[in-house]
């Protein structure tokens, strides 16, 4: 189907997202830092480059998904990184969670050399991402994001395009600051029903009917219940994000009280050993004791 597309990070997110593409019959070539992860994309039919430089020579746009800032911006600023390689006629997608300002400094860097960016970070987990279920949340250059429309329409169940660069990623961290603050309330939730003598499952129930339903209650909830942490969301992305949407509510002089007090928890559960289990592993921080 067309012409190769550049795949860039393969963990949880990356992998799901790329063998989803090649099921749908997209020819990929990608890499990953820990080259071994390529083996499997392997076995569905993508082809590996050595570095993200030789990717980028051999497809028209590459995507990356990499972990945070720092990786986002050693895969294009490094030697052998996509910048040796993008031109006029190429274009970059990055699709990780970082802040406006990394993603800036990547567009600048990509313009200048004639290339086009979009920034393109989604809502949506594991399974989403296997499920082409995710939600896109894009900016930056209008055409490279029609071209990557067919890819995009795959991987997600629907395409916002939000203008200019800063804009995608400024909406991912107000929604994963919304979604940390949600899941330090469950937490405390679940505990205190159970402490206070009431049944947690009986809670989920509840939960389920009232106006605060959610999919992520429904899907954490019962897994939290067995202390099952198996990394969907890994902590410490999550932390990551309230983070750096903290770093934006200072920049607009917003009070976020409540995102602040997430920040603790998700940072006390890394300072446990939690960081790479799933963010709901939070739970251990209200919890106390063994997993
Ligand atoms: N998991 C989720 O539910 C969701 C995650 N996201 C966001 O998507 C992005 C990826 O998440 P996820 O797949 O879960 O994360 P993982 O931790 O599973 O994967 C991170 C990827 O980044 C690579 N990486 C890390 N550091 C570097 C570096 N310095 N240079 C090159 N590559 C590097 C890793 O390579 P290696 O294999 O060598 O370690 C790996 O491919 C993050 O920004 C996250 O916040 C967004 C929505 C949902
Ligand atoms: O970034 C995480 C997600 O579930 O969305």
């Amino acid at each position: 189907m067309g012409e190769e597309i550049g795949f860039l990070g393969l963990g949880i997110m990356g992998k799901a997202m790329a063998v989803n593409l090649l099921r749908h019959g997209f020819k990929l070539t990608v890499w990953n830092r820990t080259l071994s992860k390529c083996d499997e994309l392997v076995e569905h039919g993508a082809s590996v480059g050595e570095t993200p430089a030789a990717v980028v020579k051999k497809c028209k746009y590459t995507i990356g998904m990499l972990s945070d800032p720092a990786a986002a911006l050693s895969v294009v600023f490094d030697k052998d990184g996509v910048l040796e390689h993008i031109c006029t006629g190429k274009g970059y997608i990055d699709m990780s969670t970082v802040d406006a300002d990394t993603s800036s400094k990547i567009s600048e860097a990509i313009t200048s050399k004639g290339g086009h960016f979009l920034e393109a970070p989604v809502s949506g987990s594991k399974k989403p991402a296997e499920d082409g279920q995710l939600v896109i949340l894009a900016a930056g250059e209008k055409a490279l994001y029609e071209e990557a429309l067919p890819a995009f329409n795959v991987m997600g169940k629907k395409s916002f395009f939000l203008g200019h660069v800063g804009n995608g990623a400024r909406m991912k961290l107000v929604v994963n600051m919304i979604m940390g603050s949600m899941m330090n309330a469950f937490s405390e939730g679940l505990e205190l029903a159970d402490r206070s003598g009431l049944n947690p499952q009986t809670l989920l129930d509840v939960l389920d009917l009232a106006a605060i339903a959610n999919p992520m209650f429904k899907m954490k909830g019962p897994t939290m219940l067995q202390n099952n942490y198996t990394p969907a969301f890994p902590l410490k992305h999550q932390q990551k994000d309230m983070r750096l949407a903290l770093a934006l509510g200072d920049e607009n002089a917003i009070s976020m009280p409540v995102a602040a007090a997430a920040n603790e928890a998700f940072k006390k559960a890394r300072n446990l050993g939690l960081g790479d289990l799933d963010f709901s592993a939070v739970h251990q921080t209200v919890k106390g004791g063994e997993l």
